[in-house]
């Protein structure tokens, strides 16, 4: 399996361009699924997991036509039901967390769907609860297989009234597309209200859908009996974002970060400030300026920053690991409190390793002594254990006094297009290595 060779120090500059967001176009790929006519969608990274859900649409019969690297024509008017039973769907979707919002559509539009044992991180328990009660509620029957899979099956999906438990994010998803083509209306409270859920339920508008209150936790669907097709466009990923924020503030360079997509960042640019981090924009660029030292602010009244997650329009938990690693180089003291994922924080073993300060309190919490750059990282070999731990620690490896080795890089590649090249482009010293 392929690793990655970092020799680090190098100082970056240049420009680079976040990729279409992952977790948007898994959303946004399942809805082809809502109608029989062409659908057109661009800026569609070339990433390990999208290009997974793509083969599995594929596989249920999608017709798939390539006009150029990002973008692509998917037509579902023949889908093969039947393929949701077959071995090989149960083990492929298995590989990742998205094919779970396969399940919302086929409910819609078929009246059956499995939903085998997601993949994705391993990064705590992940639970489908709020899918399941949310496609009950709409008047799906289902039944718990002992291999792991979930099949549900309707005669009609009725649109009502339902408070999510928790406003999950692919959960929301699944229940707004199958109550798009559920019959009456269906209110959904405490909803997840994300970027990427807003322009799912935009594009569902395109296509001829009755969605209001995109963008509260308040949405009113208006079931239609069919979907039109339309062209959707995805938006930049706001974890790369955050994440070459980080970069570039570690490596003590000057990076421009292009066509950010900066009205749908939310608090994001706001949580790197509050780690000392100097950078401006010009229209939709974001400047992150060259600084030696970034100094962590403190509370008004003195006390220790804590950066903790919260659902949307709160600091998404995907973008804490890299927060804790850029904190590990400030001046000043910073608590990391990982609320929604109890697995997430392991990795500090690895920073402590490379001679950051950091104390793991418990799972969920990890202090950070910022070194104020007094002493550097050093390069050790490492394993990267989750997407976004792994991105973490490569730019750790980035900022630090000589040679490391990233392992299990597949997990990096799951969700960042061509991650190598493009640093290569910007002058890191990185290398895949067989
Ligand atoms: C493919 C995809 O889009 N994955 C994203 C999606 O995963 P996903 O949709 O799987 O995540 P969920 O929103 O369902 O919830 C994530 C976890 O947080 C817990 N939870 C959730 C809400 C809450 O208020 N309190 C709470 O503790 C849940 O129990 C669960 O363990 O959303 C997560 C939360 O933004 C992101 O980390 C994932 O990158
Ligand atoms: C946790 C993530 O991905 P997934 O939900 O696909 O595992 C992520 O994108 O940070």
């Amino acid at each position: 399996m392929s690793q990655f060779q970092v020799i680090g120090g190098n100082k970056l500059s240049g420009s680079i361009t976040p990729q279409g967001a992952k977790n948007e176009t898994l959303q946004i790929l399942a809805a082809v699924l809502l109608t029989k006519e062409k659908v057109t969608i661009s800026n569609i990274p070339d990433i390990l997991d999208v290009n997974m859900l793509i083969e599995l649409l594929g596989l249920l019969g999608v017709k798939i036509e390539k006009l150029n690297t990002d973008t692509y024509i998917f037509q579902a008017d023949d889908v093969n039901v039947d393929f949701l039973t077959s071995d090989e769907f149960h083990a492929k979707s298995g590989k990742l967390r998205g094919s779970v919002m396969l399940a919302g559509p086929m409910l819609g539009r078929y009246k059956r769907a499995f939903v085998p044992k997601p993949g994705g991180d391993k990064i705590g328990r992940r639970r489908l609860d709020t899918h399941i009660i949310g496609f009950q509620k709409l008047g799906a029957n289902f039944s718990y297989n002992e291999n792991g899979y979930y099949q549900l099956e309707a005669d009609e999906l009725k649109g009502t009234y339902m408070l999510l438990d928790e406003p999950s994010v692919t959960g929301t998803a699944n229940i707004v597309m199958a109550a798009a083509l559920a019959s009456g209306t269906t209110t959904i409270y405490n909803a997840a209200c994300e970027p990427y859920l807003q322009q799912l339920c935009s594009m569902i508008n395109r296509m001829g859908g009755k969605i209001s209150g995109i963008g509260s936790n308040l949405l009113v669907i208006e079931g239609v009996e069919t979907l039109a097709g339309t062209e959707h466009r995805i938006l930049p990923d706001m974890i790369e974002v955050g994440s070459f924020i980080g970069l570039a503030a570690m490596t003590q360079s000057s990076i421009t970060i292009e066509n950010c997509g900066i009205q749908h960042l939310g608090i994001i640019p706001e949580k790197f400030r509050q780690l000392g981090i100097d950078f401006y924009t010009e229209g939709d660029n974001i400047i992150v300026c060259e600084q030696d030292v970034y100094e962590i602010q403190s509370f008004m009244d003195g006390g220790v920053l804590t950066i903790y997650d919260n659902p949307w329009p709160g600091f998404t938990p995907d973008l804490l690991s890299i927060i804790l690693v850029v904190a590990t180089q400030a001046k000043g003291s910073l608590l990391v409190h990982q609320k929604m994922f109890e697995s997430r924080l392991f990795f500090t073993d690895k920073l402590i390793d490379m001679g950051a300060q950091i104390i793991l309190c418990d799972p969920h919490r990890a202090a950070v002594v910022g070194l104020g750059r007094q002493h550097r990282l050093k390069g050790i070999t490492m394993s990267s254990p989750d997407i976004r731990a792994g991105v973490a620690l490569l730019i750790a490896a980035l900022s630090a006094q000589g040679k490391s080795i990233i392992q299990n890089i597949d997990q990096i590649d799951r969700g960042y297009q061509y991650i190598d090249k493009r640093l290569q482009a910007l002058g890191a010293d990185i290398q895949r290595i067989s």
